[in-house]
């Protein structure tokens, strides 16, 4: 892997799972479907606190590899540990604690459309705290989706009453039920109208700011990579072929990473992110008119 932003010591030797800096560690992941290899000899590292976006072209595992990380398919070979344990070799009691520490958004929100949004929320409450008392678990699910950026009276509607985006929130609102550590995102912007991608953009950063999150986001979205991503790992070849932040990719000459971010439509994501920097610092236009 080409870990561009590694400190020294991290190349020279994999970082060690149990280092409370490191709460990811993939180490020789290799995955399969049958004789459908999906991933092989893959390594990764996530660091406390940052924003990894994980990028690729379709079907080069994203999806499966963050199942794998959260131990919902089993690799063939390699190991991962988070936040110290290792996800393999957990006993049920570090599975519990595991499960509890860690928040999913998956593609498409995976709610229960049988249940509100405050009783999707509750679920994962009634799960890991069964004595938690009603009221609490309704009022813990009330402040969770307000946290997410709906209104309260979300939490009395059914998902089909909610349009796409209010749906990834509502989702969001879930993901984040039992305070976690680690907030796993499944393309949370695809779908979405720009103004509404912006803002659930804005929403993470806000999150891993106010909460401390480390976040694993995988995403199509070059707008959500430029703004919000502190890093970003590129999939190919059945692993991770390079890590870094998106100038330090630029400057490797591998044709998917020129293609994907100097593309037309990575130019396009960058020269927005310039302009909202701009009209940010009061520059172009605005300016030009009262000099
Ligand atoms: N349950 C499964 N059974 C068999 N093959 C699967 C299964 N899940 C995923 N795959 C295959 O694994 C490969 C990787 O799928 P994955 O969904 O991880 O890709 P991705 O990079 O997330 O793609 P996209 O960007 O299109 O969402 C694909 O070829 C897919 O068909």
């Amino acid at each position: 892997m080409n870990d561009i932003s590694a400190p020294e010591a991290e190349l020279d030797s994999r970082p060690d799972g149990h280092d409370p800096a490191f709460p990811i560690v993939v180490d020789g992941l290799t995955t399969a479907f049958g004789d459908h290899v999906i991933h092989e000899d893959l390594s990764l590292t996530v660091r406390r606190g940052e924003i990894l976006g994980v990028v690729g072209g379709s079907g080069t595992g994203k999806s499966v590899l963050m199942r794998t990380i959260i131990g919902l398919q089993r690799p063939v070979a390699g190991s991962v540990t988070v936040l110290g344990t290792s996800i393999d070799a957990a006993t049920e009691e570090q599975d519990v604690d595991i499960r509890s520490r860690w928040g999913v958004l998956f593609q498409g929100g995976a709610l229960f459309s049988t249940l509100t949004v405050g009783e999707n929320v509750e679920v994962p409450i009634k799960e890991f705290y069964p004595e938690i008392a009603p009221a609490l678990r309704a009022e813990i699910a009330r402040f969770k989706v307000r946290l997410s950026g709906l209104p309260e009276e979300a939490a009395f509607k059914y998902p089909n009453e909610l349009s796409g985006g209010m749906r990834k929130r509502a989702g969001l609102a879930r993901a984040l039920a039992l305070d976690p550590e680690l907030l796993f995102l499944d393309e949370p912007t695809a779908g979405l109208d720009p103004i509404s991608a912006a803002a659930f953009d804005r929403l993470t950063r806000a999150l891993k700011e106010t909460l401390g999150l480390t976040v694993f986001l995988i995403t199509h979205d070059l707008d959500t990579l430029y703004e919000i991503c502190d890093r970003v790992a590129v999939l190919a070849e059945k692993r991770v072929i390079a890590v870094g932040t998106i100038p330090e990719l630029l400057a490797l000459d591998h044709p998917w990473i020129q293609e994907y971010f100097n593309g037309p439509r990575g130019r396009a994501a960058l020269s927005s992110k310039d302009r909202a920097a701009d009209a940010r610092a009061g520059v172009g236009r605005g300016d030009a008119i009262g000099a």
